[in-house]
C-alpha cells in the first residue's frame, strides 16, 4: 500500500487472509504431561493434564477485536460460582519511551516483542502457586502503563490469559490446560476495530487503517493466525456461538471436578453459589476477620446448608385454615427434624 493511502477499499482487500471455521474439539491430552515436562519440548502443541487443587489456565488467542473480550466475559460469566480471574497480554505492554512516542506511527504494537513477556509468564507462575499478583495497568491512548496504579489479582481457580500474541511464546503456552482461538472473519474485526479504537482509544479513522495496513494485518499473518495451530478449540464468529462457549464452560465444570462429585456421592446435591455466598465465603477465609463476624458469618452459611437439606426432606400434604376462614393447601414435615449448626473455631 501507498505510504499515504489509507483507502478503506484497499485495507478491506488486504485484510482478508485464510479463513476458516468449524469448532475443533481436539481433546489432545498428553497422559503425562505437565507444564514444567511440556516447556522442555522444542515446540511443543500438546496442552498439559489439569493437576487436581491447581488452577485451571485458559489461553484465549485470535486477531485483535476478533471477541477475545467478550468471549472471556462469556466464560467468567458463565462460571460465577467459581473464583475466575481475567490477565490481558495487553496489561503487558512494555509502554513507549519518550522518542518512541514522537514516532507512535513507526512503533509496532503487534509484534511480539511490543510485550514484557517475561513479567506476563511471572504474574502468570505466581497465580498458578497460589500467589496475588499486581498486574500493570495499560493506557491505550497515552501508550503508557500507569506509573502508579496496578490491578491487584488474587489467587483463583481459573486464570483466563487473554491477548492477540498469548500463544507465541512456548513457556506462556506451556502453562495452559486448554487453548482457544476466537475466529472471526478479518473484514468482521477491522470494522469493529475503526469503531473501538475510534470512540474508545482516542483514535481517528486515518490512524486506524494506516496502522491496521502497515502493522496489524502482516503482524496478525505472520505471529497471530500461525498460532492457531496450538488451539485445542477454535471459535468462529466469538461471542455469537453460544453452542461453543456453552461446550466450553462444560468442559472447564468437569476439569474442576464439580460433576465427580456428585458422580460418587449420587445423593450428593451441590447448592448453586451467588455472590452473596462467594462473599461469605471470602469474608470467612480472611485471616483478619474478627472472632463475631467469622462465626455470624458461618453461621448464616451453614443455615442455608441445613435450610437447603431440610428442602430434601419426605413431606406430606397438610391443610390450614387461614385467618380469613379459605383453606390452604401446604405441606408438613412427615417427622419430627431439626437441623443444628455448630461452628468450631
Ligand atoms: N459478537 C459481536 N457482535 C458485535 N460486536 C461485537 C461482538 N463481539 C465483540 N464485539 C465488539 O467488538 C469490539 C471488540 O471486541 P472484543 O471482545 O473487545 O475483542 P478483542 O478482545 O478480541 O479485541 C468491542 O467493541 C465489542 O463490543
Ligand atoms: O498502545 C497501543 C497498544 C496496542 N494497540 C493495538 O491493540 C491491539 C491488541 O488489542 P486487542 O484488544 O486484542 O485488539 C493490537 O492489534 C495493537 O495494534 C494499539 O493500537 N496501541
Amino acid at each position: 500500500m501507498p505510504e499515504e493511502t489509507t483507502s478503506i477499499d484497499y485495507v478491506m482487500e488486504a485484510a482478508s487472509g485464510p479463513h476458516f471455521s468449524g469448532l475443533r474439539l481436539d481433546g489432545r491430552m498428553p497422559s503425562s504431561a505437565t507444564a514444567a515436562a511440556a516447556s522442555s519440548s522444542a515446540d511443543s502443541t500438546l496442552t498439559p493434564d489439569f493437576l487436581p487443587n491447581q488452577p485451571f489456565v485458559i489461553g484465549v488467542s485470535g486477531g485483535t477485536a476478533s471477541g477475545k473480550t467478550t468471549v472471556c466475559d462469556m466464560i467468567i460469566q458463565q462460571l460465577h460460582d467459581h473464583r475466575v480471574v481475567l490477565v490481558n497480554q495487553d496489561s503487558f505492554y512494555r509502554g513507549l519511551n519518550p522518542e518512541e512516542l514522537e514516532r507512535v506511527h513507526e512503533y509496532n504494537f503487534d509484534h511480539p516483542d511490543a510485550f514484557d513477556t517475561e513479567q506476563l509468564l511471572e504474574c502468570t507462575m505466581k497465580l498458578i502457586s497460589g500467589q496475588g499478583v499486581h498486574v500493570p495497568i495499560y493506557d491505550f491512548k497515552k501508550h503508557q502503563r500507569s506509573s502508579d496504579s496496578f490491578r491487584q489479582v488474587n489467587a483463583s481457580d481459573v486464570i483466563i490469559l487473554e491477548g492477540i500474541l498469548v500463544f507465541h511464546d512456548q513457556r506462556v503456552r506451556d502453562l495452559m490446560n486448554m487453548k482457544i482461538f476466537v475466529d472471526t472473519d478479518a473484514d468482521v474485526r477491522l470494522a469493529r476495530r475503526i469503531r473501538r479504537d475510534t470512540m474508545e482509544r482516542g483514535r481517528d479513522i486515518n490512524s486506524v487503517l494506516e496502522q491496521y495496513a502497515k502493522f496489524v494485518k502482516p503482524a496478525f499473518d505472520d505471529f497471530v493466525l500461525p498460532s492457531k495451530k496450538y488451539a485445542d478449540v477454535i471459535i468462529p464468529r466469538g461471542g455469537d456461538n453460544h453452542v461453543a462457549i456453552d461446550l466450553i464452560v462444560q468442559h472447564i465444570r468437569t476439569k474442576l471436578g464439580q460433576h465427580d462429585l456428585c458422580k460418587i456421592y449420587p445423593n450428593a446435591y451441590v447448592i448453586q453459589s451467588t455472590f452473596q455466598i462467594r462473599g461469605m465465603h471470602t469474608l470467612i477465609r480472611d485471616r483478619d476477620i474478627s472472632k463475631h463476624d467469622f462465626v455470624f458469618y458461618s453461621d448464616r452459611l451453614i443455615r442455608l446448608v441445613v435450610e437447603h437439606g431440610l428442602g430434601h426432606l419426605p413431606f406430606t400434604e397438610k391443610q390450614v385454615v387461614t385467618p380469613t376462614g379459605s383453606v390452604y393447601t401446604g405441606v408438613d414435615f412427615c417427622k419430627k427434624l431439626c437441623g443444628v449448626s455448630i461452628v468450631r473455631r
